[in-house]
């Protein structure tokens, strides 16, 4: 099952791992050509209905597998509006061997016939709203005939990922879907065949360039793009410094640190950009736990942990903490050991390096394969997300799990966590947390990579921050 902003982004990192959209789009074409065959015998009368989306491509495609089958092409529009490079290379590919190729400008001049099979190619995943003109007029043509109708991804004018239809839609009798089923077509009454287009496995469990352009942004937090919240410091003062700055470079829009006294006046000096909020004393203990809580709420995300130090009463105050908070939060450093003893109704994003992970009790092996079902299966014990740092991160909720190959081996100075944990951070104010865990770390191994790219190794935390922007930015 996959939604259609996780197709586009498995489609998009098929095309960075060398598998490009228009082999897919020959792929989906040879699969609608499979459907028509199975349904009429060569001979028989075949009415291809295309839109001028990818979706009127794959049955462009399918045309050239139908010599046989007595083909003609509607087109719902002129050629030059045809919207993307593929499809109209397509399109044109059919022009050059004169198939028998139609443009359709007024709706009611789709002189349809009495075909046998209807090929429905209007609009596929990349519908909005209800159909508009000519395509409702066609769709409604079409439901008139009496053919069989065979439909190109999903019937035009239904939701791939609900189902429903804002209008008219077609009713197809057969539907052809790419990859895997969408959660729309289930509650179909046509009959689903699920064509496999060669996308690599890969390009679903590598994160890739379509990890950063296409996930649902979710509506529930304030501004526009998140307010973080640091707690950290004590022993250390860089630490949350870094994962403050990261957090701004990776798109909060406004970040405080929460952190002892004793430190506050330094963290205030790595930067005019940090806000500190200040608790007494000179470590966090469970004195300062109501005082966070209520900081806590007025921020998306928390991010708990860098350079905290690992006194007693510093993890009991961090486990106080997380047992009555029931937000999001990246658990990065000394705070992570607490975590498997603490329960709680948060959402806790778990940065663990793997000498951490086994101080949680979890296990790690050399081979990242072997690494990614110990870090599955205890991402489902633990119930929560995830992100195990080693040359393949390793991301997983305990139901999917993501591997990220970024980085590079310049990444063990100290100091990336603490980036890697404020990235995070901002990200889980518009992302879900496994999204964010997996962005996050690709951004961060991707920033890791300009920087060594740029200056050779002896690369420092700091030589991230600045990179986040541009290694979370969609490749020009
Ligand atoms: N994502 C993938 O991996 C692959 C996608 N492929 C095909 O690509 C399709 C998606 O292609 P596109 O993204 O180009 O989009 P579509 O071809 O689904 O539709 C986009 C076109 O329809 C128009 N449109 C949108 N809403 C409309 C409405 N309500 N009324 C009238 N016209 C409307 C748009 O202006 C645009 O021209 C998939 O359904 C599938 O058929 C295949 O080539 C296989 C690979
Ligand atoms: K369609």
């Amino acid at each position: 099952m996959i939604t259609s902003d996780r197709m586009a982004a498995v489609d998009e990192n098929a095309e960075a791992f060398g598998v490009p959209r228009k082999q897919l789009m020959e792929s989906s074409g040879n699969a609608v050509a499979r459907a028509v065959r199975d349904i009429a015998d060569p001979g028989a009368q075949v009415a291809v209905v295309a839109g001028r989306g990818n979706n009127g491509g794959d049955a462009f495609v399918a045309v050239r597998f139908l010599d046989d089958y007595d083909v003609t092409v509607h087109l719902l529009g002129r050629p030059e509006t045809i919207s993307t490079d593929i499809a109209r290379e397509n399109w044109d590919a059919l022009e050059a061997s004169e198939y028998d190729t139609r443009t359709v400008t007024d709706s009611k001049a789709l002189g349809l016939g009495d075909p046998d099979v209807v090929v429905d190619a209007m609009l596929g995943t990349g519908v909005t709203g209800a159909l508009r003109e000519p395509e409702a007029t066609a769709a409604e043509a079409v439901n008139d005939l009496d053919a069989t109708v065979v439909a190109v991804d999903v019937p035009s004018g239904v939701d791939a990922d609900t189902g429903t239809a804002a209008g008219v839609a077609v009713d197809a009798d057969r539907v052809v879907t790419f990859h895997d089923e969408k959660p729309g077509l289930a509650s179909l009454d046509a009959a689903v065949t699920v064509a496999d287009i060669g996308i690599p496995a890969a390009a679903e469990l590598f994160v890739g360039p379509g990890d950063l352009h296409h996930t649902r942004r979710s509506q529930s937090h304030k501004g526009d793009h998140g307010e973080v919240l640091v707690v950290g410091g004590g022993p250390y003062t860089g630490a949350p410094a870094l994962s403050a700055q990261a957090a701004l470079r990776a798109g909060a829009d406004l970040v405080r640190v929460a952190c002892p006294k004793s430190v506050a006046r330094e963290i205030q000096g790595y930067s005019e950009n940090l806000i500190v909020r200040p608790f007494d004393g000179d470590h966090l203990q469970p004195s300062h736990v109501d005082g966070l809580t209520a900081l806590a709420a007025d921020h998306d995300v928390v991010v708990f942990g860098p350079g905290l130090g690992d006194e007693d009463a510093t993890l009991d105050a961090v486990a106080d903490f997380l047992e009555s908070y029931e937000g999001t939060a990246v658990v990065d450093a000394d705070a992570l050991q607490v975590v498997p003893e603490v329960d709680t109704d948060a959402t806790l994003v778990c940065t663990p390096h793997q000498g951490e992970l086994l101080k949680m009790g979890g296990k790690t092996a050399d081979d990242w394969r072997e690494r990614t079902d110990l870090v599955e299966s205890f991402a489902a014990e633990l119930g929560h997300v995830l992100l195990v740092k080693g040359a393949y991160d390793i991301i997983s909720d305990g139901e999917v799990t993501r591997v990220n190959r970024t980085g590079n081996p310049g990444m063990t100075v100290g100091g990336t966590g603490d980036v890697l944990a404020g990235t995070t951070g901002a990200l889980a104010c518009v992302r879900n947390a496994r999204h964010a865990a997996a962005v996050g770390a690709y951004a961060n191994g991707r920033a890791g990579d300009a920087a060594v790219e740029e200056n050779g190794y002896g690369l420092l935390a700091t030589d991230l921050v600045d990179r986040l922007p541009v290694a979370l930015r969609r490749d020009e």
